[in-house]
């Protein structure tokens, strides 16, 4: 048991049927999306409620098209709201803002620009004031972090499947978002890469204590990052199905976690919800 830690909860003050905690960073109330289609209106989520707390990593599973994008991309203030709210330290969302990096399966990179230039264009946008070194800085700090130290003035179209993921990791840690939102981050790649970018990513996220949203199909990854795994129900009309917490203690180690006999229950807890 050695592997187990207690993951800190959320002090959750009621007061006038509000619910109050410093600890929130991400907060989801009572949210719809309806989308209009030509058979009518076709309502994806509904009474959707989740609470994610400051520095969480929170994985995000369900069946496919059940609304995991839609749900994330209402949360980086890309697909409009239909009702409810979304608020990041309490500030009802708006729209896209710095507040939130996004990673996508495939990270869309300027293909004629080099991979520093790709960094550099957020960064330009959210810190005009800085000098063209500092912020120059800050890229290439991250793309040594990804392992892209001798790639800085590589085109992106030289660059492999992996190494543009590893650029848009990069992309989105160098904007200094305290919320990152991943879609399916690493579904394009073959399991060696893959596991080489969890690492990655869990080490950053790590180091710059911010809280991190991610959706996979993959049960061992959504254990293997997580503090909290979220199962959402099928569509239509889906919500939050349950919530199981991953107590193993950071920092993990793969093989550790694999041999501990609350792996196989996790396990049979996630595929269990998702075969009924
Ligand atoms: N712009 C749109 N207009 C109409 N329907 C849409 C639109 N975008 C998504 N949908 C529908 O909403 C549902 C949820 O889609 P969404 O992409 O959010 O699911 P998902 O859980 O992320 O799926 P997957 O796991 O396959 O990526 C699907 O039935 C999809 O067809």
């Amino acid at each position: 048991m050695a592997l187990l830690s207690k993951n800190k909860r959320p002090d959750i003050i009621t007061e006038n049927g509000i619910e109050y905690t410093s600890k929130v960073m991400l907060d989801l109330q009572d949210l719809k999306k309806v989308y209009p289609t030509p058979k009518g209106d076709y309502v994806v989520l509904e009474h959707l409620n989740l609470q994610i707390m400051k520095e969480e990593f929170v994985t995000i599973i369900g069946h496919s098209g059940c609304g995991k994008t839609t749900m994330l991309s209402m949360i980086a203030g890309l697909n409009p709201i239909s009702d409810g709210r979304i608020s990041v330290l309490s500030n009802p969302i708006k729209g896209p803002g710095p507040d939130r990096g996004v990673i996508f399966q495939s990270p869309s990179l300027m293909p004629w620009l080099t991979t520093l230039e790709n960094v550099m264009l957020g960064v330009r946008q959210v810190f005009p004031q800085a000098k063209k070194k500092q912020r120059e800085d800050i890229c290439k700090y991250y793309l040594s972090k990804v392992g892209l130290e001798g790639s800085f003035y590589k085109k992106a179209s030289e660059l492999s499947q992996g190494m543009q993921q590893r650029v848009g990791i990069a992309r989105a840690f160098a904007i200094k978002p305290k919320v990152l939102l991943l879609d399916e981050p690493f579904g394009m790649l073959d399991s060696l890469t893959r596991g080489e970018l969890q690492d990655v990513l869990i080490e950053i996220w790590n180091k710059e204590k911010i809280t991190a949203v991610m959706i996979t199909h993959d049960v061992d990854e959504a254990i293997f990052l997580a503090d909290r795994v979220v199962m959402m129900t099928s569509g239509p009309r889906a919500k939050i199905g349950d919530i199981l917490d991953i107590e193993f203690k950071r920092p993990r180690s793969r093989k550790a976690i694999i041999e501990h006999n609350d792996y196989y229950k996790y396990r049979k807890h996630l595929i269990d919800f998702l075969e009924h």
